[in-house]
């Protein structure tokens, strides 16, 4: 292995410390901050990533609702309670946990929660804000990686980027903030014909497609940083990312593992944004 490792625990644990701060800071003037958590059904993954969340709040002094439903929950119900907690002042974050049962359709109840809580950044108000350079809050896995990036010290001014991947919740702002940051970004996708011929002149790639092994040695160029969003699990159900690790950590110069990189980080940054919209409504800026 010839790449550094980007240690997202490590990371994470000291933006957990900074939010800790500002948590009691405001704790202290009686304006605890509060996250609403809520969960829909009984998908397991989803359940592991919503205990974390919740223990994430807990550590930081953060105030966690977890509100958990039968899947059968209708799509009305929902969006009354969003609604509740809309309007709930000691509410600064609210989050539904993805994916959501198919009767439910994801866009109206992001729609629904209102821009000044919405903490996972998924709201077209927020998507909005960040095409075009306004204060919003960013979806925390894109702004996590870019908190990983910047520990390489490395400047992206003038620099390749590549996003593989085109979500609306990663890929698509990813390459928005790596714009911001005035790099030279490509989006790769589905339906791109050579994905290592854009990646092999990278000096950043960031892979989020959720397929292992969308990223091998031979894509990359000596001394990238390689970013992975991945979380998909191995043959063995062991959790692996989307970057062949052992092979592209021959090449890279700096590599985000699976786990310990951008899974951290995302529950990192959901902890920095629910702070943020404390601290804002606190202040009366809203
Ligand atoms: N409204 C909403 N917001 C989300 O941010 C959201 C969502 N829905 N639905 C599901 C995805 C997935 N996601 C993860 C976050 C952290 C880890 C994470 O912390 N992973 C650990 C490992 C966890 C494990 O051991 O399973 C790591 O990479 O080290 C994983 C996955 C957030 N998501």
């Amino acid at each position: 292995m010839t790449a550094q490792l980007i240690d997202g625990n490590a990371l994470a644990k000291k933006i957990r410390a900074e939010v800790a701060e500002r948590a009691a800071a405001l704790t202290a003037r009686g304006k605890q901050p509060g996250l609403a958590v809520i969960l829909v059904g009984d998908d397991p993954a989803s359940q592991v990533y919503v205990k974390h969340k919740v223990n994430d709040c807990e550590t930081s002094g953060v105030r966690s609702v977890l509100d958990k439903y039968e899947a059968t929950l209708s799509e009305a119900a929902l969006l009354a309670r969003i609604e509740e907690l809309n309007n709930d002042p000691t509410i600064h974050g609210i989050l539904v946990q993805m994916p959501l049962p198919r009767h439910i359709d994801p866009q109206k109840v992001i729609e629904t929660i209102s821009p000044l809580k919405d903490v996972d950044g998924f709201h077209v108000q927020s998507a909005g804000a960040l095409m075009v350079g306004r204060a919003g809050f960013l979806p925390c896995t894109p702004y996590g990686c870019m908190k990983l990036i910047e520990t390489t010290g490395l400047s992206l001014k003038g620099k390749n980027a590549v996003v593989i991947g085109r979500s609306n919740t990663v890929g698509k702002p990813m390459a928005m903030l790596l714009l911001q940051a005035n790099a030279t970004v490509t989006i790769c996708h589905s339906n791109t014909a050579d994905i290592g011929q854009y990646t092999r002149q990278a000096d950043v790639v960031v892979a989020a497609v959720g397929r292992r092994n969308v990223l091998r040695a031979d894509m990359v160029k000596p001394g990238a940083v390689v970013i992975d969003v991945g979380m998909n699990r191995n043959d063995e159900g062991k959790l692996c990312g989307d970057v062949d690790f052992a092979g592209v950590s021959e090449v890279a110069g700096w590599i985000t593992p699976v786990p310990g990189g951008v899974g951290p980080m995302t529950r990192a940054m959901l902890l920095v944004n629910t702070i943020e919209a404390a601290e804002r409504a606190a202040s009366g800026a809203v």
